[in-house]
Formats: C-alpha cells, structure tokens, sequence
C-alpha cells in the first residue's frame, strides 16, 4: 500500500478528435443528470436522434479549433503543476465525465498504485448538479460497482476563495490595458447557461456565479460590467440574459470597447475558443463593436494553482 495521496481532477472532458465528438456528445445527452430528456428508458433513443442532428455542427466548431478539444492537455498540465506544489505525497489523475480518461480508469489508475487515500477536486469553480453534482454522482457509482475502498474527501466548490478571486481579477486588469481607456470598456461576464429549472429546483450554481462576479469587480475596481449567459443547448428556457442578445444590445446602445470575460470555465476548450473567438467576436464585429477582447482563460496560472493547492491542504489538513 502507497501512503501517498491521489489528486483526482473532476472536469467534463472533450473529443480528443472530430471522430470522437459523437460518442462524446452522446455520453453527454445520456446523463440524465445535465439533461432528462422524456422518460429514462427513452433517453438513449431520444439522445441518439439529437446527437445524430447536432454532431455535424460541432464537430465544425471543433475542426475550427483544431481538429479537437485542449481540455486534455490543459487538465493534466494544470495536476501536475498541482502534484509539483503539493510535492512527493501526491500523485494527480484525471477523470472526464464525457470522455478519456474516465472515472473507471482514474480509479484503476489509482488502484495500480496501491493509493488508498483520494482528494476528488471538480474543477467547476461554481456547484451545480448538472456538473459537479454529475461527476460525483459518477465517481460514487464507480465506487459502489467497484467495492473498492478509498477513503475519499471531496472538494466541490471554490467560486469564492480569494486566490481564485484574486486570479481572475488580474486576467480582468490585464485585459483592460488592452484598451486605451478603461473608461470606455463594458467588462461583459459571461458565465456558461444553465436551464432555469435547476435554480428553481435550488441549485446554487446562479448565487455562485453572481458572488464571483462581486468579488472580482471588488478588485477590478470602478468599472461598467454585466453579467450573461451562453451556449444555451436545448429549447426549454436557461438563464437569461443570453451573451448573443447581450452583444447586440450593447452593440446598438454605441458600445465599441468591449472586454468578455468567460467565467464558468477554468481552462479553454470550444465555449472559449470557439464560440467568444470565433462565432461572437464575428456577431460583435458585424454590429458595430470596434475592439472585442477576451481575458485568458486562467489554464496553468500560478497563482490559480496556488488556490487549488490551498483548497487541497485544507482539506488533507482537516
Ligand atoms: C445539455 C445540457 C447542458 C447543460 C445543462 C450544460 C451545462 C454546463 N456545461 C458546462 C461546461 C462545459 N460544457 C461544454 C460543452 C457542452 N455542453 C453541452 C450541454 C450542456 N451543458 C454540450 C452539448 C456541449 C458540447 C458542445 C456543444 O454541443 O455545444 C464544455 C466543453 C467541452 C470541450 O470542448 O472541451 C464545457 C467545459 C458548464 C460549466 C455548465 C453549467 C453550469
Ligand atoms: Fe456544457
Ligand atoms: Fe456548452
């Protein structure tokens, strides 16, 4: 038996190739924790019809971004910067809901090297079931089926430690001297949608998201800023109001300057690459908006991984 301590990052996971966007589109619109989708037992049929409709559309956005998500990549940089802070008693791995490596080889991963001990840290800043509360449903399932026994804590939330706050608002500040004026800049924040039943159910995922938004202006000081919401992905109603309707609008009121700032999300993938630099700096453009800038996205920024090296000693320590 290891005495070390397993790190075991939670994210969604993306296609690691165009081929890879259907199987992983159709992983996403079977759980029925993101989305139900008629009865259980319809929803893999359902799911199929969907997924069949939708795949070519994506798998465009991914070809425009390279051929594949970065999440991969971008996640396990982001462990072993961890693993390199927290030093010789932690081992960082991966589980993606949606795509490789998943929970079940996480955990064999972890088993090989006779680890006992797991810190399962999501890396969605914000809780909502349909993410965090998802991947540890997942996490608990394959512990169950498994009888394996881990000794586990979890972290689920860190939408307002201040390291993560502090993070975010210099990505904010760093974006506004791209401006000659910081005066003339509307910070549009915007946080990934989620259907309006989940808050109406009590999900805090909508609270977490306005706190951030607090906080980070807290530091980023006197400056015009809204928040909205995109990649809206079925026809029931989601959070309003929408990042496209929110360019518009502010497009139309003779904004020119406009700094976006992606919150939701800790590394880039498609919501990033895609859609604010490609589909909406384009919308932006077409109406009029003059300099259409994106902070970047916080990845393997130090003193983001400081905030989840702290997140992991105070839960190790508790
Ligand atoms: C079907 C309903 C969906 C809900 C609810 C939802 C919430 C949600 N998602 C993220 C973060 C990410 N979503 C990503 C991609 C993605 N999400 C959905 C659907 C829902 N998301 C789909 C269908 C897709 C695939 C792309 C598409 O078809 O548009 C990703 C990106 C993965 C990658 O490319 O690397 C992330 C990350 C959050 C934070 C959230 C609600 C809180
Ligand atoms: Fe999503
Ligand atoms: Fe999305």
């Amino acid at each position: 038996m290891s005495d070390k301590t397993a790190l075991l990052l939670l994210q969604m996971g993306g296609p690691d190739s165009l081929d890879a966007v259907h199987p992983f589109l159709m992983n996403l619109f079977t759980d029925r924790d993101i989305i139900k989708i008629g009865p259980a037992f319809l929803q893999p049929f359902i799911a199929r019809r969907i997924v069949n409709k939708r795949a070519p559309k994506v798998e465009e956005y991914y070809r425009q971004i390279g051929g594949k998500s970065p999440i991969r990549e971008l996640t396990e940089a982001q462990g072993a910067g961890l693993q390199a802070l927290l030093g010789e008693r932690f081992r960082s791995f991966v589980a993606m809901r949606y795509s490789r490596p998943s929970t079940i080889d996480a955990l064999a991963a972890i088993k090989r090297e006779g680890i006992k001990r797991v810190v399962a840290l999501s890396l969605y800043p914000h809780y909502s079931k349909a993410t965090t509360g998802s991947s540890v449903n997942e996490l608990q399932r394959v512990l169950k089926e498994s009888k394996a026994d881990f000794e586990i804590t979890y972290i689920d939330r860190f939408y307002n430690h201040p390291l993560y706050i502090k993070a975010l608002a210099g990505k904010v500040i760093r974006g506004l001297q791209a401006f000659p004026d910081r005066k003339d800049v509307e910070i549009v924040f915007s946080a990934h949608s989620l259907p309006q039943s989940f808050i109406d159910e009590g999900d805090p995922y909508l609270a977490h998201i306005q706190e951030t938004v607090r906080l980070v202006m807290e530091q980023v000081g006197e400056a015009s800023h809204l928040l909205c919401f995109q990649s809206k992905a079925s026809k029931v109603k989601w959070l309003e109001p929408s990042t496209e309707a929110t360019l518009e609008r502010l497009a139309k009121e003779g904004k020119e300057n406009l700094l976006m700032v992606p919150l939701s999300f800790v590394s880039d993938h498609i919501e990033t690459l895609y859609e604010i630099d490609i589909q909406y700096a384009e919308e932006a453009k077409a109406h009029g908006i003059k300099r259409f800038v994106r902070t970047e996205s916080l990845n393997s920024d130090p003193m983001f991984l400081d905030c989840l090296a702290d997140l992991v000693r105070t839960t190790v320590k508790a």
